[in-house]
């Protein structure tokens, strides 16, 4: 049998919307229009809307076979049967997540403009890690900044890599090019006049791009 093939394509992030029956909407449109996988966040949210809304999302992704991930909050993912969760530097240890989680979930790694700390994710079993801010990003305009040699140098560690930080269709082919398995994308997908064509113009980024990695972890949607 062959190996898995590793993710790769559009790794949409919901916007904090309040508004849950507005932003099942808006997110079904992003999932119909070919997303790979989905992040739940909400920084604006409290804990009882955050569960509500990741609940709520969990059945709407299964519907269109698309892996639900929870940002900052491993608990709340293993609550609900989400698929995984991604944890930046103050979202508690890696080990933890993935003994609450399993050993199939999806678990990511913020690893910002640091490639000591994406070897000590992958080190720590991470399903994928993550650079950026690559570009000004309008959702968290204070993010550190990443250059695309992180992504070149990081190829040699065996896990998928999720590129972050205002990327617009204009602007991804050459994280692509460096490597980028994932475009990881809030505003460039939700505030576009049309996101359902946004989606379309990440995924031709991938187009002709030959796959990076040569990865055996099967972190396939389940
Ligand atoms: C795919 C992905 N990459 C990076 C982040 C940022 O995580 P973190 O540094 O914890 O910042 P917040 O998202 O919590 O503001 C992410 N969420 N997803
Ligand atoms: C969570 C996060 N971490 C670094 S940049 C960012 C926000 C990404 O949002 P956008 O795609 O709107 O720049
Ligand atoms: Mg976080």
């Amino acid at each position: 049998m062959n190996p898995p093939r590793p993710p790769r394509g559009l790794y949409a992030i919901t916007p904090d919307d309040s508004d849950t029956r507005r932003l099942m909407a808006r997110v079904e449109t992003v999932l119909a229009a070919g997303t790979t996988w989905l992040q739940y966040r909400n920084k604006a949210a409290d804990a009882s809307l955050r569960e509500a809304q990741a609940r709520e999302l969990l059945p709407l992704c299964r519907r269109y076979g698309v892996a639900l991930i929870v940002n900052d909050d491993w608990r709340l993912a293993a609550a609900i049967g989400a698929d995984g969760a991604h944890l930046g530097e103050d979202d508690g240890e890696l080990a933890a997540a993935r003994e609450a989680l399993g050993a199939t979930a999806i678990i990511g790694a913020s690893c910002y403009d640091d490639l000591d700390l994406a070897r000590q994710a992958a080190a720590a079993g991470a399903s994928y890690i993550a650079f950026g801010a690559f570009f000004p990003s309008p959702t968290k305009p204070n993010a550190r900044r990443a250059t695309l040699d992180l992504l070149r140098d990081s190829a040699a560690l065996g896990v998928p890599r999720v590129a972050i930080g205002g990327i617009t269709p204009d602007n991804a082919r050459p994280l692509v090019d460096a490597g980028a398995d994932l475009l990881a994308v809030i505003s460039g997908v939700f505030d576009a006049a049309d996101p359902a064509a946004a989606v379309r113009a990440y995924l031709d980024c991938f187009d002709a791009r030959p796959a990076h990695s040569s990865l055996t972890k099967d972190t396939r949607t389940p």
